[in-house]
């Protein structure tokens, strides 16, 4: 059995996936994946930390794993992205849309633990988005996407695949992750 695991963690925008990866770094030093982006970073978002911050033409030349459009931006990761992550831990860590995570348990099997993060109400994803500092106008383009759209439920796909993470309560979400761990 392979000893490498990458814990895929997906779900709506706002609902919480990035501060549950940060919290497995901290807690159980899983490596973390960084993927590119062509979207323009957040504030305090640093690039070769968050993300690759990438324009078009530098996109165009990365050898990709995988690819989607989220939102009009672009995003992406590679296999030398996760080698690179389990070099430093055979546990290690991605954050991707509902797509990107069907094409990485399709591609590793039972190397990929995929987690879908949800909340009970979509009205809080919004909300968090905002309070986390993003600009109103992109949180609201960001809502019309049909990406958004699409990730506010688990997909078909994704059903007998994925454990769901409810992410209503901070403290219930961490304590739910703490289980999940002992699992792999
Ligand atoms: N249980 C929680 N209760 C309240 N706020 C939370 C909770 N979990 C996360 N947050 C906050 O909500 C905001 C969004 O969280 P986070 O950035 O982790 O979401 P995300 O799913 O990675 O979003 P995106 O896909 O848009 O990058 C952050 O400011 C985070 O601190
Ligand atoms: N399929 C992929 N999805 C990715 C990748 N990197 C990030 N993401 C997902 O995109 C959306 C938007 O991210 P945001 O940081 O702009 O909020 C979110 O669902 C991410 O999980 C990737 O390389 N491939």
């Amino acid at each position: 059995m392979d000893t490498k695991k990458l814990i895929v963690i997906t779900g709506p925008a706002g609902s919480g996936k990035t501060s549950l990866r940060d919290y497995v770094i901290d807690k159980y030093h899983a490596a973390k994946v960084i993927t590119h982006t062509t979207r323009a970073p957040r504030d305090g978002e640093q690039n070769g930390i968050d993300y690759y911050f990438e324009n078009n033409e530098s996109f165009n030349q990365l050898h990709l794993l995988e690819h989607v459009e989220y939102s009009h931006a672009k995003y992406g990761s590679s296999m030398e992205g996760i080698n690179e992550a389990w070099a430093k831990n055979d546990l290690a860590i991605i954050v991707l849309d509902t797509l990107g995570a069907a094409t990485y348990k399709e591609k590793l099997g039972d190397q990929a633990i995929v987690w879908f993060v949800q909340v009970n109400d979509p009205v809080i994803l919004r909300e968090r988005m905002i309070k986390r500092g993003d600009d109103i106008e992109r949180v609201n383009q960001r809502i019309c996407s049909n990406e958004y759209k699409r990730d506010i439920e688990i997909p078909d796909n994704l059903k007998n695949v994925a454990t769901i993470i409810e992410n209503n309560d901070w403290q219930k979400a961490q304590n739910q992750v703490d289980e999940l761990i002992k699992t792999i």
